[in-house]
């Protein structure tokens, strides 16, 4: 049986309160104990889904040296491509057999938050076929809005403002982007993607039918995030965690890499609110009996914190 949960997104649109407030409460019970949930019925379009899907085929067969004319390592904000071994998500002996795409918001290097904010802030880099660049900022924009309206019903589980979480998104760092996980190099390599959580509010993954997608339950025992077509794979981050005061949970997920063969991909869409953002535990997840765990932070601070520990290419840096 799948134990992650199903969220209709319709339903939490729903002009019906009744039907509205139902789901709500689902979806506030998956966050809580479970940290992950399939997103079924979103706003977006299936064809916009399927562009993006053929937009990353493309793309990773770029020739190598054109990928890396755009690698992540010319980025001082993280934009651009990552080869296999870039990121580690686990310290474990096997490399995390995948090759990345990120993409944000694009600030002029002139911007005042680029100037202020430089490793988080700044232009994407991006690939020279201008199909594939399309595809992307199409599907940005369509996965964005799907993410306010579970943010929105987030804050309304949460007895907040409805716009508690979505008025922080004004000059967000969310960023969308494309894995390739080419087939496993030999049999026992298994590793696709060591075991992590996200640093984010919650990440949107869209997967293709490979599967491979790991999640910890409670027993800690691996469970396949099996996938279900057109919808998204939702889960909690370290940073809506912390501003929750442990309510809501950031789940530990991992990828397990393809057989000899076979590509996957699949495109996660973290969303991370503005740099800014005073993340201070909220009132409904604190009392006498239990305080607040974690003292404020600037939500790009933590993000940037996080980013620290699991590039390669920065700590060869910071050496
Ligand atoms: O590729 C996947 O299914 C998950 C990727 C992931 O967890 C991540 O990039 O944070
Ligand atoms: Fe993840």
């Amino acid at each position: 049986m799948n134990s992650i949960p199903l969220i209709d997104f319709a339903c939490l649109k729903h002009s019906d309160a009744n039907l509205r407030a139902a789901e709500i409460k689902k979806l506030d019970q998956a966050c809580r104990e479970v940290g992950f949930f399939y997103l079924t019925n979103t706003s977006i379009d299936t064809s916009v889904m399927s562009l993006l899907q053929r937009a990353a085929e493309r793309f990773f067969t770029l020739p190598q040296e054109e990928k890396e004319s755009i690698d992540i390592k010319h980025s001082l904000n993280h934009r651009g491509y990552g080869q296999i071994g870039e990121e580690q998500l686990d310290e474990i002996s096997q490399a995390d057999w995948k090759e990345t795409f990120d993409m944000a918001l694009d600030f002029p290097l002139d911007h005042a938050l680029a100037q202020k904010y430089p490793t988080m802030y700044g232009p994407n880099q991006y690939p020279s076929k201008a199909s594939i660049v399309e595809a992307l900022q199409e599907y940005y924009v369509a996965a964005f809005d799907v993410s306010q309206v579970v943010l929105k019903a987030m804050a309304e589980a949460l007895a907040l403002e409805s716009n508690f979480f979505t008025q922080c998104f004004k000059n967000h760092v969310t960023v969308l982007r494309m894995i390739h996980y080419p087939p496993r190099p030999e049999e026992s390599h298994t590793n696709g993607a060591g075991a992590h959580t996200d640093y984010g509010c919650i990440t949107l993954l869209l997967q293709d039918d490979v599967g491979g997608l790991q999640v910890k339950n409670r027993q800690g025992e691996w469970t396949d995030a099996i996938p279900i077509k057109g919808s998204l794979v939702v889960n909690i981050g370290d940073l809506m965690q912390r501003w929750t005061n442990d309510e809501y949970v950031s789940t530990a997920h991992r990828v397990i890499a393809p057989l000899k063969e076979v590509h996957r991909y699949s495109f996660p869409f973290f969303v991370e609110p503005d740099y800014e953002t005073n993340v201070k535990c909220v009132e409904s997840c604190q009392s006498k009996e239990k305080p607040a765990k974690y003292a404020p932070i600037l939500s790009g601070d933590w993000i940037q914190s996080r980013f620290d520990a699991t590039y390669a290419y920065r700590e060869k840096e910071s050496l």
